[in-house]
């Protein structure tokens, strides 16, 4: 899979580039990963990549003419075009079935945007798909592009090791319920003791537990997620 991140800041992406479970997924090419600088295709008069809004008011405008054309130019670069996506609060709502959708895209192509957003005509021309990852206001759309990348790889075969899975992640269709608890050596610490029951090598007895545990976390903190859960059940 191919990842295009079109942006003013290619350096965020660098030490992004290196964490590990991505570090190996890009050393195994089953994902590739290509920051592009905008301000490459800023090719004016002024190489301006960004201006004043028109009709005023405060911040700047990020232009159209190097957008589109580094859109146009790196598209070329592929096999394909891929699907762009612009990342913006006004997006639809990323969640776990988008995110399996967008994991079976060959390319995806994620326009990051900064100041008060791109000039519309960017929307007009290349009509990308929106996505936000939350409602709430980041700086740019740079650690949503990241969020995005972080959740799709997880679930290209291959990416994740055998003794790990996606398949039981919270949120992977299907599965509205959140994770049980985790524990690991030493049994106690603190004079705060794992479960008798992880350690009684009764894997029926274990799987009720977290089955269970999962069930009261999902009640106590998400119940909107147990009402969504019985709603699918019903389609
Ligand atoms: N996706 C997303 C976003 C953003 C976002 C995206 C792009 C820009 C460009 C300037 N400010 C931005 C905020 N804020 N909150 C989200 N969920």
């Amino acid at each position: 899979m191919r990842f295009d991140v079109l942006t003013l800041f290619p350096e965020i992406f660098s030490s992004y580039l290196g964490q590990s479970l991505l570090a190996k997924a890009i050393e195994g090419e089953l994902v590739k990963v290509y920051p592009h600088d905008m301000r490459k295709w800023a090719n004016d008069k002024h190489n301006r990549v960004d201006d004043r809004p028109f009709g005023g008011g405060a911040g700047m405008v990020i232009r159209a003419e190097p957008v589109v054309e580094c859109v146009e130019a790196v598209r070329q670069e592929g096999s394909q075009p891929g699907r762009l996506i612009m990342l913006t609060p006004q997006g639809r709502r990323l969640d776990q079935p988008l995110v399996e959708e967008l994991s079976l895209e060959p390319r995806l192509l994620l326009l990051c945007g900064r100041y008060e957003g791109f000039d519309q005509r960017v929307s007009d021309l290349l009509q990308p798909e929106e996505i936000s990852i939350g409602d709430y206001v980041l700086n740019g759309g740079e650690v949503a592009a990241m969020a995005i990348i972080d959740a799709v790889i997880r679930l290209i075969p291959g990416v994740l090791g055998d003794e790990t899975s996606s398949v039981d992640d919270s949120f992977s269709s299907g599965n509205r319920l959140l994770e049980f608890p985790h524990y690991t050596r030493p049994r106690v610490y603190r004079g705060l003791a794992a479960p008798d029951v992880l350690l009684s090598g009764d894997h029926a007895q274990i799987a009720a537990w977290r089955k269970q545990q999962s069930i009261e976390r999902t009640t106590r903190r998400r119940a909107d997620l147990l009402d969504r859960n019985a709603e699918s059940k019903d389609e």
